[in-house]
């Protein structure tokens, strides 16, 4: 089956700086994909140009026609003063099948009291898996996440994380995801994405490494729990990314 999303040398400039470069990308249907980068790496911003909810400076896109995305933001603030159920927020923006919402709802594991909870008094847990049901509504052939268990403890994670890989065994949807947690993701997906304003390297998580090249990027307080399994690096890595990269960025991925 043909890939959901193709990007070539997408590159993107806030001003005049220079935030991503060079990206390739691709996602086949039913993959669980991680993106993984030290903080400012771009990774949103790619997440947001693969979305179309951005525009690239270069380089193209292509996505399945037809194509439908269930999009998990980073954050969400909600009003502590503004009534909200979990059941309205699942209107937003668009009126909701009642008997869709509620499946959606109990599809993420929310029990049917959750309907007439307020937004603000949802534990972290229970407000991501609300924003969860609502990208399932759309039907989504891919869903992307966004640092989408951030604030949530370790346990609250793997779970969340769990279902994830549930949803995408049930509904056959392709998953992209972004996060630092990477000693919880690792296992749930079947390619990680090096970035760092261009993509390091990539490949499938099968190794448990302590990479030199990964602590570089990451510290060595994850122990080296994420094994890139080869990332063959002839270059420094330059958080302004305005220089001229003049390497080549090898990609080795498991395909
Ligand atoms: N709308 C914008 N206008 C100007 N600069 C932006 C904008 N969005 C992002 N940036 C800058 O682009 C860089 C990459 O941001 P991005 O949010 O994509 O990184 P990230 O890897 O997701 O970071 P984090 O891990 O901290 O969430 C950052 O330096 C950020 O300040």
């Amino acid at each position: 089956m043909s890939d959901l999303i193709t990007a070539r040398g997408l590159a993107k400039r806030y001003g005049g700086r220079r935030v991503l470069d060079h990206v390739d990308f691709r996602l086949a249907p039913g993959e669980i994909v991680t993106i993984v980068g030290p903080n400012g790496s771009g990774k949103s911003t790619l997440l947001r140009l693969l979305a179309g909810a951005e525009t690239a400076s270069a380089g193209s896109i292509s996505r399945m026609p037809g194509l439908r995305l269930g999009y998990v933001p980073q954050k969400l603030h909600v009003d502590p003063t503004l009534p909200l159920t979990a059941r309205r927020f699942l209107d937003l923006p668009h009126r909701a099948d009642p008997a869709a919402a509620r499946a959606a709802l109990l599809r993420v594991g929310l029990e049917d009291g959750v309907e007439k909870t307020q937004m603000s008094d949802l534990s972290g847990g229970q407000f991501q898996r609300v924003l969860l049901a609502r990208a399932l509504l759309q039907d989504p052939h891919v869903l992307m996440l966004d640092e989408a268990t951030q604030g949530l403890d370790q346990p609250g994670s793997a779970a969340f994380y769990r279902l994830i890989e549930d949803l995408r065994r049930d509904l056959g949807c392709a998953v992209l995801m972004v996060s630092h947690e990477l000693h919880v993701v690792m296992s749930a997906s079947d390619r990680v994405i090096c970035l760092n304003g261009h993509v390091c390297c990539e490949g499938a998580p099968e190794h448990v490494s302590s990479a030199p090249e990964y602590r570089a990027l990451f510290g060595s307080g994850t122990q080296g729990a994420l094994a890139l399994y080869r990332h063959d690096h002839d270059h420094h890595h330059d958080h302004a990314h305005d220089h001229d990269h003049a390497h080549d960025h090898g990609h080795h991925g498991a395909h």
